[in-house]
């Protein structure tokens, strides 16, 4: 309910706007380093360091780079990283075994982690994209892409990750049943204190384009995702989704793109009060930082405004590239 408001002139709205004092008093929302989990991509070797050419300003790094970044975001005051392995092709196949080497990638790039800052929060990503010739989430047969089949090897790959030391998985594939049979795997292998981060309501999105350029799954993914991944015209299905999620026993769920989907992630949070994020995905940040450097933009200011707007949204945090970038300017 909104209160009565005084008529003009005894209401002047721009009193509350006269002054960086004034301003910072009645600010509702805030953003810092603690929001951010930070997406970051592996790839093989030692002291390499890479750039994503369709990410200006993310690189893909050796395990031993990837410890060394993580300890200085961790510096920064951001808590959690996420990893995303480059795979290399000839890994590729279509039993996906790589996904739950205990040895792969991902899993070294954790151990390092824990290792080197043992403070922060590593996430990892559960589905089968990195690892299948098909470039898809899930085992495909036949042209279908498979659920039931695919959430068993979901599951070894999760548990492939806690016995490694994720704090955080993050199961992005939009199988059904995924949460509950993770989080009942999980379980009886004694990892209770896993968390499983949702991906509840993860979007058929052309703005993922520039990550599966840094993933290397562009050239691997036949046909599209619209067969598992949301239709962007719904929103009562996310709240469904996110629904069932809860009660298959995730902690926190996230909606996915970002910036396109603040009405989802609004609604979300305003219906269930459960810790909710937003990834704001690579098209996003391709995007803002295209027209920054093009000059167009303030890069700086408009990445920190598109920050902010996931906090007002209502969620708790958000997955983002800039974390580094924006933390230095909010630690500044
Ligand atoms: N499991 C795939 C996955 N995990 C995270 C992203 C996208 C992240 C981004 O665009 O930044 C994707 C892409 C996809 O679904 O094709």
């Amino acid at each position: 309910m909104l209160p009565a408001q005084a008529p003009f002139p005894a209401a002047r709205f721009r009193r509350a706007r006269q002054s960086d004092a004034i301003r910072s008093l009645v600010r509702e929302n805030t953003l810092t380093p603690a929001d951010f989990i930070w997406p970051v991509f592996v790839r093989d070797g030692e002291g390499m360091e890479e750039p994503v050419p369709s990410m200006p300003g993310v690189l893909r790094r050796s395990v031993d780079r990837v410890a060394d970044a993580a300890r200085d975001a961790y510096a920064m005051g951001i808590p959690a990283i996420c990893l995303f392995p480059y795979t290399d092709p000839s890994l590729k196949t279509a039993d996906c075994a790589e996904a739950w080497n205990p040895d792969n990638l991902s899993n070294r790039a954790t151990r390092a982690i824990k290792d080197a800052v043992p403070g922060m929060a590593v996430m990892t990503d559960v589905a089968l994209d990195p690892y299948n010739i098909d470039g898809h989430d899930g085992f495909v047969e036949n042209g279908e892409i498979v659920n039931d089949r695919t959430v068993e090897a979901l599951v070894k790959q999760a548990l492939s990750q806690a016995d490694a030391g994720a704090d955080i998985i993050g199961p992005s594939d939009m199988m059904d049943g995924r949460i509950g049979a993770l989080r009942q795997a999980l379980e009886a292998a004694g990892h209770n204190n896993v968390m499983l981060l949702s991906y509840a309501a993860k979007y058929a999105s052309a703005f993922y384009g520039p990550f599966r350029d840094a993933v290397g799954a562009s050239g691997a993914l036949k046909g599209d995702k619209k067969s598992y991944q949301m239709d962007p015209a719904n929103s009562d299905e996310a709240l469904r989704l996110v629904a069932r999620d809860l009660n298959e026993g995730a902690d926190m769920v996230m909606i996915k793109p970002g910036m396109p989907y603040l009405d989802i992630c609004q609604r979300v949070k305003a219906r269930f009060g459960a810790p909710t994020f937003a990834y704001q995905v690579s098209g996003e940040y391709a995007m803002i930082q295209a027209a920054a450097q093009n000059g167009w933009v303030d890069g700086e200011r408009v990445m920190l405004e598109s920050l902010m707007g996931f906090k007002r949204a209502g969620c708790d945090g958000v997955l983002t590239y800039f974390a580094p970038e924006a933390a230095r300017i909010l630690n500044a």
